[in-house]
């Protein structure tokens, strides 16, 4: 009797055995083709050049790498990402992947991201559409060529060089001072990270507006954080998500330049000299081989200038304020630099003198490092116009390059222990050439990277000769999209000195 049971128990038990075999063998044949599916569908169609792509992985269909991206980014140590891709991979500092909803290839070697980045034959803009629509079609961000050449001439001259920066040095000192006076006396706390990007909206608004904005500046801040979101959003454009309401946003914005606009070109004629006009009103005056830029040029690049404008500089400027804080042997180093350059500055002059910039050699080491450190954009974004040859790997015509400037800025082969907050990296000869990209490279670099300098040299030159910083939550967790953010916006005390020495005049 118990044979028998027992022997029918092991017959079910051996059927049961099959089943578990059966559900396990189909979950991992299921599991295997979801993973190759991605892989098979963009790889497979590629002919010949499949066997010559990069190593790498592309993910779930559909999402592709972007859990294991949005994981390394939200929940874990952003740059597992990379390093990851390394330990799997090899170093080989390009891999392929399919992100953002397309087949990619990321690279991250300083020299590979050199080469994409300088060779506008072969590669070009490749933000995604969504990007495009929002900061208009006539912003030079999806443009190549010479169209690109030409816009970038005409915008970048008025806010580079001597002349320019030293004139908007004058507003830059002005609100700079005035803000940290205002925030100091409200005595309680404040989100400092807002409150800085207030400052530098200000300024851009300044420079590329006048001041005809001014009553509208609550406005314009309010719709730019929404078209902002908007841009590292999904492009869902529906109510309730964040890419439909970037797009009104954007229309809003759209309409408020235009008045500008319009009421400029009702005024016909203005009595500015060249030197007071800001930039909306030199673009209004172009005129190349008896073309003027049209309406929806001018303010579809002002929409992008003062976007691309306001947030990146601000991140930089919270950061260096709150790395020296954090790092007390530096700050006292900056503020003796500081004190060393009111020695010497002429009883004659109230405040920063434009030149005296260029004395400041430790807090350019600073500045540097925190740009590092954060490295603020993150990667940007080409396309393959041809299939290209890098290191003997191909990158398909069509696909995606993402250039991973984190990458190279963390990759401890540049930078030894990169995650360190450490100027001193940047004395002669210590670090290594051709590995800091902060503000891009080749025909793209940053037109506003000098501005932006400026913008953060002058807040620090009067944040540390006066005031202190004070953090309510020491410690508090960061995030990293889309930009490095302490959680908690940096809620401080901003405290005036009482040694304060800055010597200005409240302007
Ligand atoms: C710390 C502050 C800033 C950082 C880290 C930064 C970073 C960058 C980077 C990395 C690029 C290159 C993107 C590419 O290669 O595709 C770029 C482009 C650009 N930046 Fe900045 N930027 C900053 C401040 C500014 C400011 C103040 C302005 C405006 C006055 C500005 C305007 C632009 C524009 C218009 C482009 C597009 C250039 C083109 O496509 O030709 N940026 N920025």
């Amino acid at each position: 009797m118990n044979d028998v049971f027992h022997g029918r128990q092991t017959g079910i038990g051996r059927h049961v055995t099959g089943l578990k075999t059966v559900l396990v063998g189909g979950s991992v044949a299921i599991y295997w083709l979801l993973k190759s599916a991605n892989q098979w569908y963009y790889v497979s169609r590629l002919g010949r050049e499949q066997y010559s792509l990069p190593p790498g992985d592309m993910g779930w269909p559909l999402i592709g790498n972007m859990w294991s991206f949005l994981i390394a980014f939200k929940y874990g140590d952003p740059d597992s990402f990379i390093s990851n891709m390394a330990a799997r991979f090899g170093r080989t500092g390009i891999y392929k992947a399919y992100m953002f909803g397309s087949p990619s290839i990321i690279v991250t070697l300083p020299e590979t991201c050199k080469q994409v980045l300088m060779d506008d034959e072969r590669f070009k803009s490749g933000w995604p559409k969504s990007t495009n629509e929002l900061m208009g079609r006539k912003s030079f961000l999806g443009f190549a060529g010479e169209e690109h050449k030409r816009l970038r001439r005409l915008t970048a001259a008025p806010i580079n060089g001597h002349k320019a920066l030293s004139m908007y040095h004058e507003y830059i000192k002005e609100v700079t001072i005035n803000s940290l006076d205002e925030l100091a006396k409200t005595n309680r706390p404040i989100e400092f990270l807002i409150e800085v990007k207030k400052i530098t909206f200000k300024i851009i608004m300044h420079i590329f507006l006048g001041s005809e904005v001014d009553p509208m500046m609550k406005t314009l801040e309010e719709e730019y954080v929404n078209l902002n979101n908007g841009l590292r959003a999904m492009a869902i454009n529906l109510p309730g998500f964040a890419f439909y309401k970037a797009l009104k946003a954007r229309k809003k914005l759209v309409k408020i330049l235009q008045a500008v606009v319009d009421g400029r070109r009702a005024r016909k004629s203005s009595n500015l000299s060249e030197t007071q006009k800001d930039m909306m009103e030199l673009l209004m005056d172009v005129e190349e081989n008896s073309r003027k830029l049209d309406d929806e040029e001018i303010i579809d690049i002002i929409l992008m200038y003062l976007n691309a404008g306001h947030e990146s500089s601000a991140h930089a400027t919270m950061w260096a304020t709150l790395f020296l804080q954090q790092h007390p042997e530096c700050l006292q180093k900056a503020k003796r630099e500081q004190e060393e350059i009111i020695r010497g500055r002429p009883s004659t002059e109230k405040g920063l003198i434009y030149k005296e910039i260029k004395q400041m050699e430790y807090l350019s080491k600073v500045i540097d490092e925190t740009l590092r450190a954060v490295t603020i954009s993150l990667f940007t974004c080409r396309e393959a116009k041809t299939d290209v040859s890098i290191n003997g790997y191909t990158i398909p015509q069509g696909w995606k390059v993402l250039v991973w400037f984190r990458g190279v800025h963390m990759d401890p082969e540049n930078y030894p222990n990169p995650k360190d907050f450490n100027p001193s990296r940047w004395e002669e000869n210590k670090y290594k050439a051709g590995t800091f990209f902060p503000f891009g490279r080749g025909t793209r670099l940053c037109p506003g990277s000098d501005l932006a300098k400026l913008e953060i040299y002058t807040f620090l030159h009067y944040f540390l000769l006066d005031y202190e910083l004070e953090p309510l939550n020491p410690g508090t967790a960061v995030t990293y999209l889309p930009h490095s953010t302490p959680g908690d916006n940096c809620l401080a005390k901003i405290k005036k000195l009482s040694t304060s020495s800055s010597s200005y005049k409240k302007v």
